[in-house]
């Protein structure tokens, strides 16, 4: 799914009404009915329901989902803010039907003075003050309402998006007049702010609403930030030649593990298996070598020179991918072998973790990192490497430009990850839960794409493959499970059923 940015919108929206072709009062219409079954199906018609809706096409949305609340035997209370003494001419439309159908028994335009009616805890409220035509944070009355909507026990639902929530670029919002919605029904695609944690306590529930605007127009807009899709992921899957043999399915080098760290380097040598490599080398201090051989027998583990860290960086010739990071710590020698095996190294790489940490330690260093290599930092790490964000928007508008400026490849993770590629898109990834919220987890991911790259994936392809198989690993790890007990070697376990499910 592309998400696209408001002026796109409106674009849309006129290609389908000049095309389809649809009347925009139809269009609106179209949504406000799709509105309405979503509310219907929720709540029943004792629900008293109170309805603001704002000057522009939200609002109007707002006023025609009353009108059909009404006709369905909802009692609805209705307040138009029109206090620039101008609707869009939809929103009037909509005024003008809603006054004429009579349904509606208390209807009040507000033009100065705004009287706010008691919100009850039984009391369905819908937001339709602001949506995707909002351009600057909610201030004044428009505050003070949002504010008196929030604190009331009311159930709120928003229409698009909770008023005062920008769809893009939230930096300069004021969270207090930000509307927080249980459900959010949101206009065929979602928005981009809909990605961020922070604003998660806004959306509340989300449920996207096809209103059938035009799929040829969607296909054809250009869009920087995109959401995967399982048919998306499907064809990415390549298929296992019957005739292949370890040597070439890939060879992967992983570099990880110091003392007391010993199982970030099993729990990504184990993925890397699982995701399909031929085989898998595991360079680790020499601490670690009866632990290595002992847990995962498959593995290759060569041993550093250092008891305890990683040390010395290794030849690359005989291997296709590596992965390098997880437990790795951070000492000085550490620091000076990662930036040389950076250096040295001649296959696609996966940073992660404490690569991330040490690079983050001297940021001079960054400039020079290969290009293509692929860092895999959650927000601390990426914070670490390119200085505090105050929001997920700036950090992510920071990785955007990272990734174009080194010509990288930077996954931020998260609950939606977000990979940022050289040319300037955003893949964002929707599988995944809560439960993967543990030790251990980005490991995991860092073993499945090393195993991928090794195999022959392109950078962006076993990113994308990578942590969708990732995530749903961890969904179905969770499904049999539950969250609450998840643990990083449970994503590993479902690796096998995350692919099997993929190749059906
Ligand atoms: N394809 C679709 O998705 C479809 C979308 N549809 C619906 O249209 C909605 C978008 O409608 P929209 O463009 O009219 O914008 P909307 O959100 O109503 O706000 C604009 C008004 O707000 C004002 N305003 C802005 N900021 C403000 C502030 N801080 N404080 C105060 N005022 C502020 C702004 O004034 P201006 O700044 O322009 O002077 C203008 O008057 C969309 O969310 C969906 O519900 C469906 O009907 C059909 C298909
Ligand atoms: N709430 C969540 N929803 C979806 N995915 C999550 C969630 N929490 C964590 N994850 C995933 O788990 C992984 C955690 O990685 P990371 O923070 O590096 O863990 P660790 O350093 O312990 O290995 C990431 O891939 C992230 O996307
Ligand atoms: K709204």
């Amino acid at each position: 799914m592309k998400i696209f940015t408001s002026a796109q919108i409106r674009e849309l929206d006129k290609y389908t009404i000049d095309n389809e072709p649809v009347k925009s009062i139809d269009l609106m219409e179209r949504a406000s009915r799709a509105i309405t079954r979503a509310i219907t199906e929720e709540w029943s018609n004792e629900t008293p329901v109170v309805v603001f809706a704002g000057p522009g096409n939200n609002g109007g949305d707002a006023l025609a989902v009353s009108r059909m609340l009404a006709e369905a035997g909802y009692k609805t209370t209705v307040y138009l803010f029109n206090i620039s003494s101008h609707l869009s001419e939809d929103c009037a439309t909509n005024k003008a039907r809603l006054i004429e159908s009579k349904k509606v028994r208390d209807f009040t335009e507000v033009t100065l003075e705004f009287d706010p009616p008691k919100l009850e805890a039984g009391t369905l409220v819908v937001d339709g003050l602001f949506g995707a035509g909002l351009n600057k944070p909610l201030a004044g009355g428009f505050a003070s309402l949002v504010k008196y909507i929030n604190a009331s026990p009311a159930k709120v639902v928003s229409i698009d998006m909770p008023s005062g929530l920008i769809p893009e670029d939230n930096t300069y919002n004021v969270r207090a007049n930000i509307i927080r919605a249980d459900l959010t029904l949101t206009l065929q695609n979602k928005k981009l702010a809909f990605m961020f944690p922070e604003n998660q306590p806004f959306i509340g529930r989300l449920k996207v609403l096809d209103i059938r605007i035009s799929q040829e127009a969607m296909d054809a807009t250009e869009a920087q930030y995109t959401i995967l899709e399982e048919n998306m992921i499907r064809p990415l899957i390549k298929k296992r030649n019957p005739f292949a043999h370890k040597g070439n399915m890939g060879h992967a080098l992983l570099i990880a593990g110091n003392y007391g760290m010993g199982g970030a380097a099993i729990l990504a040598t184990k993925a890397c298996f699982r995701a399909g490599a031929g085989k898998v080398t595991v360079h680790t201090p020499r601490y670690n070598n009866v632990m290595m051989q002992i847990s995962v027998p498959e593995a290759v583990v060569q041993l550093d020179k250092e008891e305890t860290a990683f040390t010395e960086p290794v030849d690359t010739e005989d291997f296709d991918a590596l992965g390098i990071g997880p437990g790795l710590g951070q000492s000085e020698p550490t620091s000076i072998a990662l930036i040389a095996q950076l250096r040295r190294a001649n296959c696609p790489i996966v940073a992660d973790a404490d690569a991330l940490n040490i690079l983050g330690n001297r940021r001079a260093w960054i400039q020079q990192l290969p290009k293509g290599i692929i860092m895999t930092p959650h927000p601390k790490e990426f914070d670490r490497m390119n200085g505090n964000s105050a929001d997920s928007y700036e950090r992510l508008s920071k990785a955007v430009s990272t990734a174009k400026h080194l010509q990288a490849y930077i996954l931020l993770k998260g609950h939606y990850s977000a990979l940022c590629l050289p040319d300037g898109h955003v893949i964002f990834n929707p599988t995944g839960n809560a439960g993967m919220a543990t030790a251990g987890s980005g490991d995991v991911l860092t073993g499945i794409i090393t195993a991928l790259l090794a195999r022959g994936y392109k950078q962006a392809e076993a990113c994308i493959l990578g942590m969708y198989l990732h995530g749903l690993a961890g969904d179905l790890a969770a499904k049999k499970l539950g969250m609450e007990s998840l643990m990083a070697g449970d994503i590993i376990e479902h690796i096998p059923a995350a692919f099997n499910y993929l190749s059906e």
